[in-house]
């Protein structure tokens, strides 16, 4: 079994975002990124504070935009104007789920499309389910970067998601399909979802139940994939069994140390572009 070890992916894209960094900054463009924590989701701050230690050896801006969980939902939606109309923000990073009582629709509606980073917007999500160009959640492209790293065959194979979050599932569903694989996407209310996992040729783990996908899921040989990211007596886990798994996977992402440790260079990514955009 080999491990899809997300440190080298994002080793790999490294060297070429800090050459484009430094070109922007002898522009005098200095990246600039505002993170929104609102609440105390644990998955929150541990990706927030990553994030932030990551701009920073990046050596471009982030700043932590913290609210409580009782903020308001004028508050949010105030606090994303103010960054739309912010020339020194390039892009915002919007932690979800939002503290419960914020309708998160109406604040993601507040946000400038070319700042929205993490493709959380309607008019992102339609560009990435209509082919075109745009900004895409971070997370699934993470998963992409590592499947292409690894020179992972998608064209013809069958690839099957569990869950279907707007951050997640469904726009790694809407990714794999546009680099031609066959998908399946599975939620809460799919019958027989083992007999689908089973029949996968790539498997995605993306319901947020720490370590549900268990070795009867999974084909012998198959690529699987673990955006989970679940706290568990102190321990991050992911959504897959991994010691069970890895007994029948060709290949597994660990948590730590996968999928999440390239979704910050995919926000560095997005960043990146948005400024050189700006620049032209
Ligand atoms: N709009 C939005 N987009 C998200 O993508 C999003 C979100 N909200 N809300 C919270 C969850 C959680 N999440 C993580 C991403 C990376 C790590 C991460 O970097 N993990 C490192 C470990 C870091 C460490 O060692 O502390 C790893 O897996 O190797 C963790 C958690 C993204 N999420």
């Amino acid at each position: 079994m080999k491990i899809l070890d997300g440190k080298a992916v994002a080793a790999a894209w490294r060297e070429r975002l800090l050459r484009k960094i430094t070109e922007l900054k002898q522009k005098n463009c200095v990246p600039g990124l505002a993170i929104v924590l609102a609440g105390d989701s644990k998955p929150s701050l541990m990706y927030a504070r990553f994030m932030e230690k990551v701009a920073d050896s990046y050596g471009f801006k982030a700043e932590i935009y913290r609210r409580g969980e009782e903020v308001t939902q004028q508050d949010m939606e105030d606090l994303i104007h103010q960054l739309n109309e912010d020339d020194a923000v390039h892009g915002i990073l919007m932690m979800m789920p939002l503290p419960r009582g914020i309708d998160s629709s109406r604040v993601i509606a507040c946000m400038d499309p070319d700042k929205d980073i993490d493709g959380l917007t309607s008019v992102n999500l339609g560009r990435l389910a209509a082919g075109e160009e745009g900004h895409f959640p971070c997370t699934p492209r993470a998963v992409m970067a590592i499947l292409d790293y690894y020179h992972i065959p998608l064209d013809g194979k069958r690839a099957v998601v569990l869950g279907r979050s707007k951050v997640v599932g469904r726009p790694v569903s809407l990714l794999l399909e546009a680099q031609n694989a066959t998908v399946t996407v599975c939620h809460s209310h799919t019958a027989d979802m083992e007999t689908l996992a089973g029949e996968a040729d790539i498997l995605v783990a993306a319901m947020g139940r720490p370590e549900k996908v268990t070795s009867s899921m999974v084909k012998p040989g198959a690529v699987v994939i673990d955006v989970g990211i679940n706290r568990v007596n102190g321990k991050t886990v992911g959504d897959v069994d991994f010691a069970d798994v890895s007994t029948v996977a060709g290949a597994l992402t660990p948590v730590p140390g996968g999928v999440g440790s390239v979704t910050t260079t995919m926000v560095v990514d997005a960043i990146v572009s948005e400024a050189e955009k700006r620049m032209k």
